[in-house]
């Protein structure tokens, strides 16, 4: 503003410097238009992608917005275009417009039901009949297809804005999806609203184009019973990671949140996870390849060792029984190699799967085999068998327990290295189950042994060490691990109690351990909505911590030793 010295710099993008607050202020309104912690970044590899635009601390929102389009999902008996409730043929109330079921006359006036009502009356020319409920309806696969054509005439910026996110045409050309959706959603639109065609003049490629864009861009909302799908603006720009450093969010309105997990340099991709990050390296990358038309080429996908977390490796099965190494892919960048993809046989001829450390290695196709029976075993395990899986965990993982398995498993060598996916899947339920049984959560607890609790809180730990190195994007599942933790310690501090006698010294490291864990809790779940299961679990979690504050406020009242 005036050329002087700048020491104060905007805290919104620290990227603009002034002599001092005043003249900040004087600049706000010609630099608020340039202030956002995020910047539009292009490669030839990844396309259109965001970057910080300065350094960004764990934790900041680095974008909140609302949906260009929301549907309901591809395949669904019918379900309210409002709410999208599923509709029960008996409670169900047509639109008087257009005829499209809807579970309420407040719910048929309802904006978001407006671009199929709009498109049925001037582009049918007669009202939708849709019978048949509570099976997967035809009519329903089209819809958030229709939507996006709908924005044409109606919101014709935010068409132009749809058209600019990425498609995949090419990529998609004579992918079996792309034949069925030819069949169901391209047919249907064209026969079911000719004027679309005739008069719009709305072509079979057209259709395609904007099916691409949801299949690359489309979120799944867990909002709503089914979940929808919805398509962002600025949010879609966000490139792939397996180590994800953004965490996404929904709001109760349907907002999409993106905050940071992890200290995010200036000029770092901002990045969330397209696929299940607690898949193994090789089925991500082929899901990623099938869907989003990449093979990743991620830190993690990039290092065999998955950040030292070895979480698709084996144990080495050579001779020597001590030797502490992992088998590995030699490249783990190699295209295939799910257990659930690809012939082994012919697979098997190409790659190989080395030891670590001494000159032992496999050929990919046998890995592959092991693997797959591994697999099937895990599909037929009823997770809600705490015992089933302790020895599947035994079985394939070596893991010893502080309890004692009713039917004795022979110790074997472990197949698995200690943190492969397949086992934490199996640890991942386990964790969980502990405590389920009983009229409530605490009464749950109380049922356990003193080894299913000292298991439950071995699982909690070691699962949050690998979540932290390997996902710490994954906030819902750290969160929900957290409070699980947390429960665990409250318990243990009551038996100690029990038997023990008060001792408030032992109290007192119990109750601090408690908030420790339930500040964690708030922390990564702090942007959760009530109605989704996690948010519930904040609103518990703060609900202890007040409690929790209020204990220790009366330990210090009594002997004067907890700190306030
Ligand atoms: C949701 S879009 C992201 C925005 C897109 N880059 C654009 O220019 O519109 C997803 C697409 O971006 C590209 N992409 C995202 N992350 C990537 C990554 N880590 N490596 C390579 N391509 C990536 C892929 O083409 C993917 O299908």
């Amino acid at each position: 503003m005036c050329g002087c010295p700048a020491g104060q710099r905007c805290a919104g993008c620290g990227a603009a410097y002034y002599c001092g607050k005043e003249h900040q202020k004087l600049h706000w309104k010609q630099h608020k238009p340039a202030c956002s912690p995020i910047k539009e970044s292009r490669s030839p590899e990844m396309g259109r992608f965001l970057v910080a635009a300065r350094n960004l601390a764990a934790g900041e929102v680095v974008l909140r917005e609302t949906p260009l389009v929301e549907a309901p999902p591809p395949s669904t008996p019918p379900v309210c275009l409002a709410c999208y409730r599923t509709l029960a043929e008996a409670t169900a109330k047509d639109c008087p417009r257009c005829g499209w079921p809807m579970c309420s006359a407040e719910c048929a006036d309802n904006p978001k039901h407006r671009p199929e009502c709009r498109l049925t009356v001037q582009k049918r020319g007669n009202k939708m009949n849709i019978r048949n409920f509570g099976l997967p309806h035809p009519s329903y696969q089209c819809m958030a297809t229709l939507r996006c054509l709908a924005l044409r005439d109606a919101q014709p910026a935010k068409w132009r804005r749809l058209l600019e996110l990425e498609s995949h045409c090419e990529e998609r050309r004579d992918t079996p999806r792309q034949e069925q959706e030819r069949f169901g959603v391209v047919q249907f639109i064209l026969r079911v609203f000719p004027k679309l065609r005739d008069e719009d003049k709305v072509t079979e490629d057209d259709i395609l184009r904007v099916c691409g864009i949801l299949q690359v861009n489309g979120h799944e909302v867990p909002l709503s019973e089914p979940p929808h799908v919805a398509v962002y603006d600025r949010s879609s720009l966000l490139a792939h990671s397996c180590r994800a450093n953004c965490a996404k969010s929904f709001s109760s309105s349907g907002e999409l949140v993106v905050r940071t997990a992890v200290p995010v340099q200036a000029g770092e991709p901002l990045t969330i996870c397209y696929t299940d990050p607690m898949w193994g390296t090789a089925a991500r990358r082929q899901h990623l390849q099938e869907t989003k038309f990449f093979w990743c080429r991620c830190e993690r996908c990039s290092d065999r060792t998955e950040l030292g977390t070895y979480f698709s490796a084996l144990t080495c099965p050579g001779e020597n029984p001590d030797c502490p190494g992992a088998i590995m892919p030699d490249d783990p960048l190699a295209e295939g190699g799910a257990p659930e993809d690809g012939d082994p046989d012919v697979l098997g001829a190409a790659q190989y799967w080395q030891c670590s450390q001494c000159d032992i290695s496999m050929p990919t196709g046998s890995v592959l085999s092991l693997l797959r029976r591994v697999g099937e075993d895990l599909s037929e395990l009823d997770k809600d068998d705490a015992e089933a899986c302790r020895i599947f965990l035994q079985r394939y993982g070596g893991d010893e327990f502080p309890l004692d398995l009713k039917e004795k498993e022979e110790m074997r060598r472990p197949m698995l290295s200690r943190n492969h996916f397949y086992l934490t899947d199996v640890r991942l339920a386990l964790a969980q189950r502990y405590g389920q049984d009983g009229g409530d959560a605490l009464q749950g607890l109380r049922q356990l042994t003193d080894g299913e609790l000292a298991h439950k809180r071995q699982l909690c730990r070691d699962l949050l060490k690998l979540a932290e190195r390997l996902v710490p994007a994954e906030h819902r599942m750290r969160g929900l691990l957290w409070f699980e933790l947390h429960a665990v310690e409250a318990e243990a501090s009551r038996r100690r109690g029990l038997d023990q006698g008060p001792d408030p010294d032992a109290l007192r490291v119990s109750l601090l351990e408690s908030r420790r864990c339930l500040s964690e809790v708030v922390n990564l779940l702090r942007c959760e909505p009530p109605e989704l299961p996690e948010g519930k679990v904040l609103r518990q979690a703060r609900l202890n911590l007040q409690e929790l504050e209020q204990l220790l406020c009366a330990l210090h009242n009594a002997v004067g030793v907890a700190p306030l």
